[in-house]
């Protein structure tokens, strides 16, 4: 067809009907939202934009400014309910952000409300098909199977591998030093390798050894896969679930395939030499859950089995990191509480101790961690109702998006969670205070006595005063793993170096568990003790 042949009459015509059904399209979306808006009991964020919602007001829509901007509507328009309405790229959400509102959702787990059909689809995305994601029967076998084999017991056998990983890595630091003249390391990377090492030698029996080869197949699917998930949580149309390219379009696919088919040879190789050799390792996760599924008699296929291992990356890798993360800036930056906790944890005997003595020898160490985790937790968790249920005076419909603000209900000054106790400082919830979970061993002398011996009480996991590891029966049932392994790892370093942010660091701040920092990464310069140098 020729240039002149078009008739731009026509043509003309055309886009003036289609910028006005468009035109017509926005303003009656607006219309409806303003009015559905007036019709709920909670307040709705003004400012709403067609197709981005109130996306625009979050300066950038990076992780930590969403933070920051969520906790501040919270306080501007969510005080009188405990809730109130945003729009986030089209999709409408209900942030929960008062105690009595959160318990009005959590009630209703595990079946009434779930996790959100966003959060599930992002996470199965990207192989981490186990329990996490699972819902309704597929949920309750795998809960009871993975559990089992992360209770008290069995983490008495993984101990030795979690110490052992978190002296892997301050020896890597130490090697470090011994060769930089300013004695400087940048921590974040290591800070997830360690972690996700621990996670190859007690899931699978395998040294992946993440921390020495960062660029290994499964270390990318694990690296990968985090950036992969907050990509993909956000994107209105599932493009991964587009068959043969789907996996491909962000780039991710090779890393899935590659990653899942190393995976899939070492249990293969495992369930192998099970039927070959009935002694195979017992003290690692593979023989604790193949034990399990035969006293159960509950089979899980191979797939689920691999999405538990994947499972197990992506949930507790990059939580144990930011975790970790959080607690070296904050002990960087105060030298007094570094130095009372090296004081405090100078003797403890990390090579020779056991399960116990974790939680019992080191209680100022151990409330330092439950501030660090209740304080910098992960902030906000997605879910839906899947049938309409009561909520705040009216009914919230089935599938309504919920976004549950546990850090907003933990740490909020006003009404915070009943619960949160004020520690010897006398510290109000909405401050960091280490020495928040201590109580004296002798209640007659007087609590600032010199005499005074302290113990540390465990967060209430009853009430929704310490979210930080979730509710209920879905609550994370890596919380032993992964306070062992962040014991071992503040206890070796602490009484290997004197630590603080590199000279001329740039800016840091924390929102919640996220630095605001370049590539979300502190660098630290580390002395090694006079009574370590060798
Ligand atoms: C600092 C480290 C960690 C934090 C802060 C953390 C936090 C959480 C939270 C908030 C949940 C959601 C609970 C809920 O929905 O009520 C969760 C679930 C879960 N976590 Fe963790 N977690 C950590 C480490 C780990 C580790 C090391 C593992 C495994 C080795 C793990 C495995 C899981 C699993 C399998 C679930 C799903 C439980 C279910 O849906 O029933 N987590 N975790």
């Amino acid at each position: 067809m020729l240039f002149e042949d078009i008739d731009w009459y026509s043509c003309q015509a055309v886009f003036g009907v289609a910028v006005s059904l468009f035109a017509s399209l926005i303003a009656t979306s607006y219309v409806i939202q303003q009015l559905s808006a007036k019709k709920k009991p909670w307040k709705t964020v003004p400012g709403w934009l067609p197709l981005i919602g109130n996306f625009h007001q979050m300066d950038g829509g990076s992780r930590p400014a969403m933070i920051q901007t969520l906790e501040k509507w919270a306080n501007q328009y969510g005080t009188e309910t405990g809730c109130f309405e945003c729009d986030l790229l089209g999709r409408r959400m209900l942030v929960v952000c008062r105690e009595d509102r959160a318990k009005e959702i959590l009630s209703q787990r595990p079946f009434k409300v779930t996790r959100s059909a966003d959060v599930q689809e992002a996470v199965n995305s990207v192989g981490a098909t186990g329990v996490f994601a699972a819902e309704g029967d597929q949920w309750r076998q795998e809960k009871k199977l993975v559990s089992s084999t992360l209770n008290k017991i069995h983490m008495q056998d993984y101990v030795p591998t979690l110490m052992d990983s978190a002296l892997t890595l301050v020896k890597k630091w130490e090697a470090q030093v011994k060769e930089s003249p300013d004695g400087v390391v940048f921590v974040k990377q290591d800070l997830g390798h360690a972690p996700a090492d621990t996670v190859g030698k007690v899931f699978l029996g395998k040294d992946l050894n993440f921390l020495h080869h960062p660029e290994s197949d499964v270390a990318e699917l694990v690296t990968q896969g985090f950036k992969a998930i907050e990509r993909r949580f956000f994107c209105p149309i599932n493009y991964w679930r587009i068959p043969i390219i789907g996996q491909d379009l962000d780039g991710y696919g090779k890393y899935l395939r590659r990653g899942m088919a190393i995976i899939s040879q070492v249990i293969k190789d495992f369930e192998a030499e099970r039927v070959a050799n009935s002694k195979t390792q017992s003290k690692m996760f593979l023989s604790k859950l193949y034990d399990a599924m035969e006293q159960e008699k509950s089979k899980l296929d191979h797939e689920r089995i691999i999405g538990n291992v994947v499972t197990a990356f992506a949930a507790g890798v990059d939580t144990t990191s930011l975790t970790l993360l959080a607690a070296l800036y904050i002990l960087a930056t105060n030298k007094e509480m570094q130095a009372e906790l090296r004081d405090h944890i100078m003797t403890f005997d990390l090579e020779a101790a056991k399960l116990e003595d974790y939680y019992s020898k080191a209680p100022l160490l151990k409330s330092f961690l439950h501030e660090v985790h209740r304080y910098h937790c992960t902030p906000i968790m997605g879910f839906q109702p899947t049938q309409d249920i009561p909520f705040c005076g009216t009914t919230l419909p089935k599938g309504s998006r919920i976004l549950l603000f546990f850090r907003q209900v933990m740490v909020q000054k006003d009404s915070p969670a009943e619960g949160v106790p004020s520690g010897p400082d006398d510290a109000p919830p909405n401050v960091f205070s280490p020495r928040r979970y201590l109580v004296p061993v002798n209640e007659d002398s007087p609590a600032n006595s010199k005499e005074q011996q302290w113990q540390c009480v465990d967060p209430l996991t009853k009430g929704l005063s310490f979210l930080s590891f979730g509710h209920g029966v879905r609550s994370c049932p890596g919380r032993s793993y992964t306070e062992i392994f962040s014991y071992a790892f503040l206890v070796k370093m602490l009484q290997t170096f004197e630590f603080e942010l590199a000279p001329d660091h740039p800016p840091v701040k924390i929102v919640a568990d996220t630095l605001m920092a370049p590539d979300r990464d502190i660098q630290l310069k580390l002395t090694p003790l006079a009574s370590n140098k060798s």
